[in-house]
């Protein structure tokens, strides 16, 4: 037999994995129901799904999950700092393996990983050599992307027009580092064979997207008409984005805050960036921990939500030598830059949510002469400037909610994860409803994924009589509420 091809940290963590991964499943009601459910039917068989979502213990059992619905998997993380290392070890090994003969799935996934070893990881999972060999076909690939924030949609995308042209560009002098090392890992993969990611491309039936920065990107891509094949946005399910990116960050940044720094939020003054779905969850939970928080926004109706939620709203410019803990979560570029954290408060906490690292302006601040770094411990940095002053900037400007601590928790994530599966299963049951194009899940499914968490926390859901369906003309079984309802 092939040996399980996979690469972590520590093997020797799975059963410390294992025993959070089994807790993890109590607080994961959505994700057992559909094994319940779907556990004899396999409506994933033949399914092989190249995962690329932070490798923690809630993925994990997304990961498990797909396997008991049939599907094959290989997964990485999408971000360098996110993975728990004992995760990742007990999903090699598997719930029926051993540390010396893993029988789980491939993980390429570390805490800690630098970029190339990221990009390396991310083309790990479109390489099934290893399951071709144990099958005796001569080549397989993935079929189904399962992507959060587009990195391996990206991949794909730009490994098949770089064949296609038969080269790959060098980069333009204002690309990012990190483009820079995706250029060089499609270099290498193009001198090993000219044609990989067009024949990856060409079996991919399509991808689900976890977040609303590759959401983003997709809905860009589909645009300029280079989708290749449909997706589905798993983030505006309202079941997912309601929920995982303001209840889920309401416990993970005050969480990251805390494990990072040990700083009294209490009394100080917290400034957000940003009033969407993450902003609004950052700004409760540093409200709800006593911090005096002010919110930016350049959408007026965001801006006037944050007002009447309570929140002075000011710009970033104005207030910025008054702000103990910057907090962004815009998903845009570029939104605290150098020039704000010259002016920022001595030990000013700089974190980011949104899910990339250019928010904050690190690679002005890497550049910045006269600036000095100190790591104070892994994913925490004392940035010395020459104001004299200091600032703490947390998982190096990535998300730090994952860097500094292990994200949301597991119950908001089954919500989540629990659209992700369904959307798996759409676009892999019903191809023919999903030409190339990005859909959101239909509303029936959004309301049984809330409907299979209510009773883990005791609610009592009243029913309408025919009557009062009819009244309002809604079924009695719902979905309730229009397309455009915003909740
Ligand atoms: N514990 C977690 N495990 C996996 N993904 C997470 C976790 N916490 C947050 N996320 C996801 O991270 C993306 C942003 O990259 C989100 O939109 C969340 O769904």
């Amino acid at each position: 037999t092939t040996a399980l091809p996979y690469k972590v940290a520590d093997l020797s963590l799975a059963e410390a994995g294992r025993h959070q991964l089994r807790l993890a499943e109590h607080e994961m009601p959505g994700l057992m129901a559909l094994r319940a459910e779907f556990g004899a039917s396999k409506p994933l068989a033949g399914a092989r799904i190249a995962g690329s979502l932070h490798m923690t213990v809630q993925t994990a059992v997304l990961i498990e999950t797909l396997v008991a619905l049939g599907a094959q998997v290989r997964w990485a993380s999408c971000n360098i700092f996110s993975t728990q290392d004992e995760a990742a070890a007990a999903v090699v090994v598997g719930p029926g393996g051993t540390v010396e003969a893993p029988a789980g799935v491939p993980v390429y996934a570390w805490k800690g990983e630098s970029l190339e070893e990221y990009w390396w990881c991310t083309d790990r999972i479109f390489d099934w050599a290893a399951e071709a060999e144990a099958s005796g076909a001569d080549w397989i690939g993935p079929n189904l992307i399962l992507d959060d924030g587009g990195d391996a949609t990206l991949l794909v995308h730009r490994g098949r027009e770089f064949e296609a042209a038969g080269v790959v560009p060098e980069a333009t002098d204002d690309a990012s580092h990190e483009y820079r090392v995706v250029l060089d890992t499609l270099r290498g993969s193009l001198e090993l064979s000219p044609d990989r990611w067009t024949r990856v491309a060409a079996e991919l039936k399509g991808v689900t997207e976890e977040t609303t920065t590759g959401v983003h990107r997709l809905y860009e891509l589909h645009a300029q008409g280079g989708l290749l094949f449909p997706a589905i946005n798993v983030n505006d399910s309202v079941t997912k984005s309601k929920f995982d990116n303001k209840y889920g960050i309401r416990h993970s940044l005050p969480d990251g805050l805390n494990r990072a720094t040990d700083v009294l939020m209490g009394g100080k003054v917290a400034f957000v960036v940003g009033y969407g779905d993450v902003g609004k969850g950052a700004a409760e939970a540093l409200r709800g921990q006593g911090a005096r928080v002010i919110v930016s926004e350049v959408d007026p109706i965001c801006a006037l939500q944050a007002a009447m939620d309570g929140y002075q709203v000011a710009r970033l410019d104005d207030l910025v030598g008054e702000v103990d803990i910057f907090v962004t979560c815009t998903g845009n570029k570029d939104v605290v830059r150098v020039e704000h954290m010259l002016g920022m408060k001595h030990q000013a906490i700089v974190a980011n949510v949104g899910h990339f690292d250019n928010e904050i302006d690190m690679a002005g601040l890497e550049s910045l002469a006269g600036a000095e770094r100190v790591e104070i411990k892994p994913q925490v940095h004392e940035w010395r400037l020459p104001t004299g002053r200091s600032i703490l900037v947390l998982s190096e400007g990535r998300l730090m909610n994952l860097g500094n601590a292990t994200g949301h928790p597991s119950f908001v994530m089954s919500n989540s994860f629990t659209n992700q599966v369904l959307a798996q299963i759409e676009l892999w049951t019903r191809p023919e409803q999903y030409p190339v194009g990005v859909y959101v899940l239909p509303k029936r499914l959004d309301e049984k994924v809330a409907r299979l968490h209510l009773d883990a926390l005791g609610v009592a859901l009243t029913e309408l009589t025919p009557e009062q369906a009819a009244y309002i003309g809604v079924p009695v079984e719902g979905p309730y509420k229009v397309d455009h309802y915003r909740y």
